[in-house]
């Protein structure tokens, strides 16, 4: 064991296996996750690390070990996977939840445990915009099929992943049966004896390797009329159609993956942070006091500036992920019984949380990329790869922009509702009281108040503020004679940066929420270090929101940056046992400067020798290029 990263590990003030359980959701949960870790994976004699001939063997081994639960099969994915996407990402998250969630039981039970399968929405044309959707399904009742066609170039279905050339389960969805409605359809073809099928792949991407996007153009393709999933919308063989009490049932999957993608961003930037934070306990550079050994880069203060928020962050998305989650599960359940009445609130909370949260982890691993300086940049650091692999989540499930635009959509709703003098419940309720809140500055000390409920409520009162501001961005528009769309456009901006600080808001207040409940000592204090350190690095990041909200004076912004050096230097001896928490295994992180024993330098040469550039003394385009040149000069 590293000799430094041994000595970061003396004096722990908390219970590192505590707070790996309440990242677990529990003890039992914890062991869980380590049995199918150590013992269904690791442990297991046909478990060849991460080639793509184990993708058989993990689906026969996920039946063979009757793992069907979703997070425990995420864990069994992950640990097979490690920290790329696979090839049947797309399957477990979009396709199989799709036919969960839509549909009938006799279409459940013939498909569900038979097929594997993706999930094509996009066309080339729209992505997006469903509304614009071009694909056809023309029903014939005279064949009681559905006639499913691709009429222009645009409407060609453009990046499903995961699809199998040789036989297309997918389930996509179609422009308008009536109106304004959607439905989803499974394809029965089989390759190659469906007529009027072109598909392919489409191209090199910037990453996503492991899971091949495809393109799919049909040419008036007959499927049976079976093959509509029916749980929420129905085509009757005489043609009639059953509305759906929602059109925006049809959304379903993408809600649910929204919410798991907020947990998502935090898994991965708590990896980013573990890689980052380890090396930069072992990495000695340069000098503090002339004459004496080389720090630890850790003690750094600027290292510590760019790591410690993003630790505390990666905590925040893990603890709001819960919370998204279980939100989800009991909202769909009431979906599922028939009450529709939060559904707007859950898109609004998921689409905005899932923007927040993958925005801010992108551009963190970035950060503790180029914080391990030129080894960062070394693939056998893992971060470039954890990047090229995370980035497009803040395009797919939704564009960021247009997801924060639709939670903006939720909160001018509810601002208006609030002016027609109605109560608000639930995440917008701060709302109700935009009106009576003193926006003037308020006669405070220099000193900051640093109560982390205090901070909550200022976070509120910013939301509330540009929430307001949005409002009358829009009002001042329609006042100027624009119609109501382009008084939209015209405040999207403002619209975007309400969104943005209900979302901080509302992850401070998890954060906060969470260290409440939390009763060891040792764990509630470093959690409380981390939450006041998530709020008081973002107050820095804005303090013109702040003082523009009138709840931080210009005497109190030195104290913000003076609070934060404070923090940082109480976070610095507990930060290596705070990703120790985290519980990534060397196989999963699969990174050479991340490494539970901190022996990176020797990790490091092995990797480099084990390079397939190194397998000969002399490289064979020597022999092959250079030496036949030399012969001629
Ligand atoms: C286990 C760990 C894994 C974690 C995950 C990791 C990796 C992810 C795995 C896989 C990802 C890989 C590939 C990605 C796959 C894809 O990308 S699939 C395709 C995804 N595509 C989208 O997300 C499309 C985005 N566009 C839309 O959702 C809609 O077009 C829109 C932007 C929401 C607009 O819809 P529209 O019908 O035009 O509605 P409009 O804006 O007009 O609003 C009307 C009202 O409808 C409400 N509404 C909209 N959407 C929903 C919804 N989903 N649920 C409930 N309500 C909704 C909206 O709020 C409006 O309500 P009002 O009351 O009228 O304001
Ligand atoms: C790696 C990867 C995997 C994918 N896998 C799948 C898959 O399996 N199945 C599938 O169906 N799809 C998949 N997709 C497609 C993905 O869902 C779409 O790319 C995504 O929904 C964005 O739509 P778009 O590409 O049309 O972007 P666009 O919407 O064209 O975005 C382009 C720009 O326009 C802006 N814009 C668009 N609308 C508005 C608006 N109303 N207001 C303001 N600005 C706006 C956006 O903010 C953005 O800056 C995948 C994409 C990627 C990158």
């Amino acid at each position: 064991m590293n000799p430094d990263i041994l000595r970061e590990r003396q004096n722990a003030t908390f219970d590192i296996e505590k707070l790996t359980n309440i990242l677990d959701g529990g003890a039992e949960r914890t062991n869980r996750r380590r049995e199918i870790r150590e013992v269904l994976v690791l442990n297991d004699p046909d478990f060849d690390y991460g080639t793509p001939t184990s993708l058989p063997t993990m689906i026969l081994k996920l039946r063979e070990y009757g793992i069907s639960d979703p997070v425990e099969i995420n864990w069994y994915k992950s640990m097979y996977w490690g920290t790329g996407r696979e090839a049947l990402g797309l399957h477990y998250v979009m396709f199989l939840p799709t036919l969960y969630t839509q549909c009938d039981s006799e279409q459940f039970n013939k498909w569900v445990p038979l097929i594997i399968g993706t999930y094509a929405q996009t066309e080339m044309g729209h992505g997006t915009h469903l509304r614009g959707l071009e694909t056809t399904a023309t029903f014939d009742p005279a064949t009681q099929e559905f006639v499913m066609h691709s009429p222009t170039v645009t409407s060609i279905k453009w990046w499903p992943g995961g699809r199998n050339p040789l036989f297309l389960p997918l389930i996509f969805l179609s422009i308008p049966l009536s109106a304004s409605l959607f439905d989803l359809f499974l394809s029965g073809f089989a390759l190659p004896t469906c007529s009027g099928i072109v598909i392919g792949d489409i191209g090199p991407k910037f990453g996503f390797d492991a899971v091949d996007n495809g393109y799919l153009k049909l040419e008036h393709v007959r499927i049976p009329r079976e093959n509509m999933l029916m749980k929420y919308a129905q085509v009757k063989p005489d043609g009639s159609y059953v509305k759906p009490l929602s059109s925006k049932l049809t959304y379903g999957t993408m809600v649910f993956i929204r919410s798991l993608i907020v947990g998502n961003a935090g898994i991965v930037l708590s990896q980013c942070c573990t890689i980052a934070i380890r090396y930069s306990a072992v990495r000695h550079q340069s000098e503090i006091r002339a004459g004496e050994a080389e720090p630890q880069i850790l003690d750094y203060q600027t290292q510590q500036h760019k790591l410690f928020p993003l630790l505390a962050t990666a905590y925040a998305f893990l603890f709001a992920g819960q919370y998204m989650i279980d939100t989800y599960n009991r909202i769909s359940g009431d979906i599922n019984q028939g009450d529709l009445s939060e559904m707007p609130e859950l898109h609004a909370l998921s689409a905005g949380l899932k923007a927040f949260t993958t925005w801010t982890a992108n551009t963190g691993i970035e950060v503790c990329r180029m914080s391990c300086g030129g080894h960062g940049y070394s693939r056998s650091s893992a971060l470039p790869d954890i990047y090229v692999e995370f980035t497009p989540s803040c395009t797919y499930e939704g564009e960021n922009t247009v997801m924060m635009l639709q939670t903006a959509r939720f909160l001018m709703k509810s601002y208006r509702q609030v002016q027609a003098g109605q109560q608000l419940s639930g995440a917008v309720s701060y709302l109700n009281k935009v009106h009576h809140r003193v926006m003037a500055p308020q006669a405070v000390s220099s000193q900051l108040d640093l109560n982390l409920n205090t901070l909550v409520d200022l976070y509120e009162i910013r939301a509330a503020m540009l929430v307001e501001l949005a409002a009358q961005s829009i009002q001042q528009e329609s006042a100027r004679g624009k119609c109501q769309e382009d008084s939209w456009n015209n405040s999207t901006i403002d619209l975007v940066r309400a969104s943005d600080a209900h979302c901080h808001y509302m992850v401070l207040k998890m954060f906060r929420d969470k260290v409440d409940q939390i009763e060891d000592p040792g764990v509630h204090s470093v959690m409380s270090t981390l939450a006041h350190l998530y709020a008081i690095h973002g107050m820095g990041n804005f303090t013109g929101d702040f003082l523009q909200a009138g709840v931080l004076t210009g005497a109190q912004v030195p104290s913000v940056s003076k609070c934060l050096k404070g923090l940082l230097a109480e976070v610095r001896p507990s930060a290596v046992l705070l990703v120790d928490a985290f519980d990534h295994h060397d196989k999963m992180l699969n990174s050479v400067l991340g490494r539970h024993d901190g022996n990176v330098y020797e990790a490091m040469f092995e990797w480099a020798r084990s390079s397939p550039l190194n397998r000969t003394e002399v490289h064979e385009s020597f022999h092959k290029h250079l030496k036949p040149l030399q012969a001629k000069l």
